[in-house]
């Protein structure tokens, strides 16, 4: 169930690694601040580490802007090599290492385990397309991001289908696959993450 991460320069490092690509509006950001609060992981979204770079006003953050707005994929190398950077920087604290909104395609998954470690559970938080819909149209009223606009929002749906889905079906083939219907409160979808992460212990 423990999968390893190798930090060079020091010894290798046990770490329960958790990763939870739904789709966009599904949920995760939330979910996931709810496991942070109880079990203390160390919770990692891809989204947030990019939208940390584009607001330190970088060149790479501004390259990454143009691709977020219209709802795209950063090269691979790019998301990868931020998560591994501040993965390696919380290993010695970590009790384990929730990575929310990656993979987003089968070969972000593929080279995660060649660079990092394999997880030990996918959560696979599932709303419909219409319910991921409207959440982010009412969560785009207050939330600021750039790409929570109507056209955005669809493209990212799209991407989801076409190139997150098969993630799951790839993760399923080795069992670590828990299924949580996530159209119900926020309550409601906590407590069947909280079954599948007990599960594990
Ligand atoms: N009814 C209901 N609404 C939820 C639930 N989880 C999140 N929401 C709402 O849906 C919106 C999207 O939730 P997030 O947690 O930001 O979704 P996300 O999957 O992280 O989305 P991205 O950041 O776009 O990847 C939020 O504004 C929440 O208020 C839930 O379990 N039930
Ligand atoms: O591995 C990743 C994760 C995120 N993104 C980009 O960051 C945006 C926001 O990601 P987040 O997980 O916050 O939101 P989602 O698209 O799931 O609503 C995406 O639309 C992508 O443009 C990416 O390119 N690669
Ligand atoms: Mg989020």
């Amino acid at each position: 169930m423990h999968s390893s991460l190798h930090v060079p320069g020091s010894p290798t490092i046990f770490s329960l690694i958790l990763i939870c690509p739904g789709g966009p509006g599904s949920g995760k950001g939330t979910q996931c601040e709810k496991i942070v609060e109880r079990y203390g992981f160390t919770h990692l979204s891809s989204g947030d580490l990019l939208r940390a770079e584009v607001s330190s006003g970088s060149e790479r953050g501004k390259q990454l802007a143009a691709i977020m707005e219209k709802g795209e994929l950063v090269p691979l190398d790019t998301i990868l090599n931020m998560i591994k950077e501040a993965m390696i920087a919380k290993a010695s604290t970590s009790k384990g290492f929730l990575i929310d909104g990656y993979p987003r395609e089968v070969r972000q998954g593929e080279e995660f385990e060649k660079k990092i470690g394999a997880p030990c559970l996918l959560l696979y938080i599932d709303a419909k397309a219409e319910t991921m819909l409207m959440r982010l149209i009412k969560r785009g009223e207050t939330s600021g991001r750039s790409d929570d606009t109507a056209q955005t929002i669809k493209n990212r749906l799209e991407l989801y289908y076409k190139a997150t889905e098969p993630v799951i079906a790839y993760y399923q083939g080795r069992g670590i696959v828990r299924k949580i219907n996530a159209e119900g409160s926020v309550d409601e979808v906590f407590s069947q993450v909280a079954n599948a992460i007990e599960s594990l212990q």
